[in-house]
């Protein structure tokens, strides 16, 4: 359960940020909403506050590529209730004709997210700790010809949140930072005719199980650093990456 704990979820409208909204709020959480479509999240606003009541819910619109509204976004949670514990940054885009605001939505959104919901949460200033969920893709692992832009910026979210995890502001701040790269998943995004000969081929990831997830990584205290696949038939955590002293120790000088 996550009574007593406090989630911000960006992009929440729909699709995925949404499914995980009513997931924590199932599992006792109080969730901020919050997404860059105004009308979207003030009706899944109204819907969530009629199913688990209006002191559970809050909204807060926020495009993740404006550093005054993601500031407002963390500063109106803690205003409104008392804390933050759990960041979902989901917020992105598929693909886009704007390939600058791809990187922009999807990479720098998150770090932007990432190190302004870190300062409300780090024990350091008085934060209780908790986790901050980085959404990459499984595209941010694998060659995608399909949209280099889009698989470029989820690599970044990769790298970003298992290298911030190992640094120095964030291994003692009782902030946990993990990476989340699901396989194709249930929503709008995946509308494309050029997706479905791959969708077909692997298969549809389901919102709840997702979520369902997600949940087990907000409840995991032991996963820092590290970055949870998923696809339609498993999940794990992806633990092959390299790090520095591993490349520096096997390296012969010739
Ligand atoms: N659907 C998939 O197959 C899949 C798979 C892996 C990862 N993802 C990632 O999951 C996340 C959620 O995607 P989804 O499938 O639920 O798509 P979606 O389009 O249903 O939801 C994305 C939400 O993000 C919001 N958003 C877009 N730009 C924003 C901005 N600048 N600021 C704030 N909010 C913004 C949208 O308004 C929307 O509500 C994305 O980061 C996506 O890249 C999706
Ligand atoms: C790589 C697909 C880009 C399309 C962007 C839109 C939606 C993205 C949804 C998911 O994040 C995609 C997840 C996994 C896809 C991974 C590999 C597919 C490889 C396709 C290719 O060869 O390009």
């Amino acid at each position: 359960m996550l009574t007593g704990k406090v989630a911000v979820i960006t992009g929440s409208g729909q699709g995925i940020g949404k499914t995980c909204a009513e997931t924590f709020l199932n599992n006792g959480a109080k969730v901020c909403l919050s997404d860059v479509v105004v009308d979207r999240l003030q009706a899944t606003y109204e819907e969530f506050k009629l199913q688990y009541g209006a002191e559970n819910v809050h909204q807060i619109p926020c495009d993740v590529t404006d550093k005054t509204q993601v500031e407002d976004l963390f500063k109106g949670t803690v205003d409104t209730f008392g804390a933050i514990d759990i960041v979902f940054n989901n917020a992105g885009v598929g693909i886009h004709e704007d390939w600058e605001s791809v990187i922009q939505i999807n990479q720098i959104g998150v770090i932007r997210c990432t190190y302004l919901a870190l300062e409300y949460m780090k024990k350091s200033s008085k934060g209780p700790g908790g986790i901050i969920i980085n959404m990459a893709s499984f595209a941010g692992l694998c060659s995608s010809p399909l949209d280099p832009i889009y698989a470029s910026s989820k690599f970044g979210v990769v790298g970003f949140t298992l290298s911030h995890a190992l640094h120095a502001d964030v291994v003692d701040s009782g902030v946990r930072m993990v990476a989340l790269c699901p396989t194709f998943v249930d929503t709008t995004m995946i509308d494309d005719d050029n997706m479905k000969y791959f969708i077909e081929k692997i298969g549809v990831i389901k919102k709840e199980k997702l979520a369902e997830v997600v949940l087990e990584m907000v409840k995991d205290e032991t996963n820092n650093g590290k970055c949870m696949v998923v696809t339609a038939q498993f999940h794990y955590y992806k633990d092959d990456f390299p790090k520095v002293e591993d490349v520096f120790l096997s390296t012969k000088q010739s």
